[in-house]
């Protein structure tokens, strides 16, 4: 750990698992340099911070009722946040510029910067008024958020003459069938909350992505272009700065000793995430796929993330009894320590951002089985582009599970796929290393901070 270097950053994450955790990474890696680190965050959702005993955690009320915070629309949800917030956010960071400047002088601390999720849309006229510099995050690979921005008008000029497999022209390497799934779910909001998001970025002092270079050649320099703000892609070193610590839920620890037994490679790990939800039939398939695949098999079912039950109980008794023969389920896995085991051979994904590039960089090939919005994008990053996974095309079939999963484990495809992925996690490593180019874009940032 550096010594502090005098400078104060603020932090304010979405409310949501899959923002928290690269928010608090970034927190670690800062910390790292000498910043300190306040993170103010909603009571929704809030992060455990005595898992941080190092940074400082200031609550704000949201005015989010119980049931405003289980709708299915998160574009609703993050306008709603957005409303509700401005006014006590605006409250807190006022005060604390105000204390931090009262303090003495060996006490002082200046805050040099606010770093922001991308979905926080009202913070311009905020910092604005206060004089504070501003940064944004954004959670997404970084083709995702440039090309994002261009839904509304895609939307609109659905092509009527292209097929299924083609590539979407303003957003490689979407294909048609994954954009006409990605615009099902009910927007009615996204176009003036992407007006706002792109607006705030323009107007910032730079963006950071948790990803590199090497992970985004083609979309980095248009990004550049697009934004005209500074860009760090700084990211991922999860390796270093563990994510784990932002859980929301209680990591089930019973998951490594089991793990401890398997033999080399054997394991499938099956995970969707914080968001995803899914239907009991669906999930049933799942467990058939799996059970009848003849793999041993980790799969995380999350609270809710059967629609209209609790957990598990829609699997009968008696296929529950053979799953338990072979696998091992649970509520919630510390991701990060299972992808890192030795026993894991492969990660059927839900393809978020976090669980895509944490796969990557403990080098476990992906079946990819993307449910809403960026995660279509990222399982072509995986099945298309990197070719380190294989793609179930949206069939949540028995046959289909358990056949993906054997041509993954024993095919001459998932022997290809290991391969390339033994190279990609070697090359983002070296990106994150002295001198690679996520290591020299850190570097950027932390002069950036320190010279506002
Ligand atoms: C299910 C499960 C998840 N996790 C951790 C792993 C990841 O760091 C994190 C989940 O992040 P993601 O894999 O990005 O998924 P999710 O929470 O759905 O993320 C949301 O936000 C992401 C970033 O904006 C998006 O890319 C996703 O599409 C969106 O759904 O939670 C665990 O540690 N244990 C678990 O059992
Ligand atoms: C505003 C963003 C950027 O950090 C939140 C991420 N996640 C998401 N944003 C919008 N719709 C979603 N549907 C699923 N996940 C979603």
């Amino acid at each position: 750990m550096e010594k502090s270097n005098g400078l104060q950053v603020i932090l304010f994450p979405l409310p949501i698992q899959g923002c928290i955790n690269p928010m608090l990474q970034l927190a670690k890696i800062l910390h790292s340099r000498g910043f300190s680190i306040t993170v103010i965050h909603t009571r929704f959702n809030a992060p455990k911070a005595s898992s941080h005993p190092l940074f400082t955690f200031l609550e704000i009320p949201d005015g989010l009722s119980e049931t405003e915070t289980r709708t299915d629309d998160k574009t609703f949800l993050f306008t709603l946040l957005n409303r509700r917030c401005e006014t006590p956010f605006r409250d807190c960071l006022a005060k604390l510029l105000v204390s931090s400047d009262s303090e003495t002088e060996e006490k002082k601390q200046r805050i040099s910067c606010l770093i922001h999720d991308s979905g926080w849309t009202f913070t311009p006229s905020v910092t604005k008024s206060l004089k504070l510099p501003r940064l944004v995050l954004s959670t997404y690979t970084v083709s995702f958020f440039l090309h994002h921005f261009a839904l509304p008008k895609l939307r609109r000029e659905v092509s009527q003459d292209s097929e299924q497999d083609d590539l979407v022209q303003d957003f490689p390497p979407l294909r048609e069938k994954d954009l006409v799934r990605l615009l099902e779910e009910k927007r009615e909001y996204l176009e003036p909350y992407l007006h706002m998001m792109l607006e705030a970025t323009k107007s910032s002092s730079g963006i950071i992505f948790m990803s590199c270079e090497e992970l985004n050649q083609d979309s980095l320099p248009k990004a550049r272009e697009d934004l005209k703000v500074p860009i760090f892609a700084i990211g991922p070193s999860y390796s270093n700065f563990p994510a784990s610590s932002g859980s929301l839920f209680t990591q089930d620890e019973t998951c490594i000793p089991w793990l401890d037994k398997q033999e080399d490679k054997s394991v499938i790990y099956v995970s969707f995430g914080s968001l995803v939800t899914m239907t009991g039939a669906e999930l049933i398939e799942i467990a058939y796929g799996l059970r009848n695949s003849g793999q041993p098999f980790l799969l995380a079912v999350r609270v809710g993330l059967v629609k209209g039950t609790e957990w598990i109980e829609v699997i009968p008794e008696e296929l529950k009894a053979k799953l338990d023969e072979k696998g091992k389920i649970v509520k919630w896995a510390p991701q990060q320590e299972v992808l890192k085991h030795r026993a894991i051979g492969g990660f059927l994904t839900h393809n978020g951002w976090n669980s895509v590039v944490e796969s990557v960089c403990e080098g476990v090939p992906m079946i990819c089985l993307p449910f809403i919005w960026d995660q279509f994008l990222n399982a072509r990053l995986v099945s298309d582009v990197w070719r380190v996974g294989l793609h179930l095309e949206h069939r949540i079939e028995r046959n289909e599970i358990e056949s993906s999963i054997r041509s993954l484990f024993f095919g001459n495809e998932g022997e290809a796929i290991r391969e390339r992925m033994k190279l990609l996690k070697e090359k983002v490593g070296r990106s994150v290393k002295e001198n690679g180019s996520a290591y020299r874009s850190l570097e950027r940032l932390v002069d950036q901070i320190s010279s506002f």
